[in-house]
């Protein structure tokens, strides 16, 4: 059985690629979507299932919470798939100064962007073999620290590592992993002029447009996306920049000494 899985199916970029893997990969047997939001997931698989034959398997959990990697080792062991295609997209953002932050919040980050972005490679790269791809969502966060974002830059910085490091890895037996590194997209994380920084004043992408050609590239055995002239710039700067410099850069940006939406 072929299957393509997605995390953070529930909305925004998620949901995008959701539909255009459906649309795209029509033999496909399964598509399988997993977020927190039930509702939010059944609603996007009645909307999928008229126009694709593949069947669409709602699982609802909490990537964040280590109960569910087992749950997903064994919905695995049942089912014995071929995982085509990976999205793993989840990802939480909270923004301030470190020292004012809920912790909660800061472990929800950790927890997810982390934690769970690692484990969902651990528990689902054994099902992958030749020709399948992983598309695995950073941020341009990642590329330079972000003060007023210090937990989440770090986090997408881990991520940004985790995925080079595992691509090697998986190459030899023709498994493409590539990381998408997105600038702000308009969606329930980031809502276009909902915040009072300059980070908001940066271009946004074009979801579909992102998705289509991540796809693309990922079936190619591309390595690294980032979409945008302007944000692959920035990813060339933070490279010749002392990253001391380029986190007083990114500060500025940020809003200066108040922060983003502070
Ligand atoms: N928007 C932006 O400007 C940018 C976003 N990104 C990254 O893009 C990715 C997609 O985010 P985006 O679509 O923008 O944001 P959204 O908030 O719209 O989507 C986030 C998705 O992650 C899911 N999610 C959150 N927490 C958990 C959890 N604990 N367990 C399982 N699923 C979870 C949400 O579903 P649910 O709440 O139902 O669990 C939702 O489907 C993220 O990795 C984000 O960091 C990168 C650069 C810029
Ligand atoms: N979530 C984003 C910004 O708020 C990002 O990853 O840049």
């Amino acid at each position: 059985m072929d299957i393509a899985i997605i995390t953070g199916a529930s909305s925004g970029l998620g949901r995008e690629f959701a539909r255009h893997i459906a649309d795209r990969y029509q033999r496909l047997d399964e598509i399988w979507l997993i977020a927190r939001r039930h509702e939010r997931l059944e609603v996007l698989a009645s909307e999928l299932a008229p126009s694709t034959h593949t069947a669409l398997r709602v699982v609802p959990l909490d990537l964040a919470d280590s109960s569910s990697y087992g749950r997903l080792g064994k919905l695995l062991a049942d089912a014995k798939p071929v995982i085509r295609v990976l999205v793993n997209n989840a990802g939480y953002e909270r923004e301030g100064l470190l020292r004012d932050m809920r912790p909660a919040d800061m472990l929800a980050m950790i927890d997810l962007n982390v934690k769970g972005v690692t484990m969902v490679n651990r528990v689902f790269l054994p099902y992958m073999s030749r020709g399948s791809f992983e598309i695995v969502t950073g941020s341009v966060s990642a590329f330079a620290p972000m003060p007023w974002q210090a937990v989440y830059g770090a986090s997408k910085a881990y991520v940004r590592s985790l995925v080079f490091a595992i691509r090697e890895e998986e190459h030899p037996r023709g498994v493409n992993i590539m990381l998408l590194s997105p600038g702000n997209m308009d969606t329930e994380m980031n809502v276009r002029g909902s915040g009072g920084g300059k980070i908001g004043m940066l271009p946004y992408l074009d979801l579909a447009g992102t998705v289509k050609r991540s796809l693309s590239l990922a079936e190619r055995g591309c390595g690294e996306y980032t979409p945008m002239t302007f944000y692959k710039a920035y990813r060339l700067l933070a490279k010749l920049v002392p990253s001391t410099l380029m986190a007083r850069f990114t500060r500025l940006n940020s809003g200066g000494a108040n922060g983003r939406g502070l």
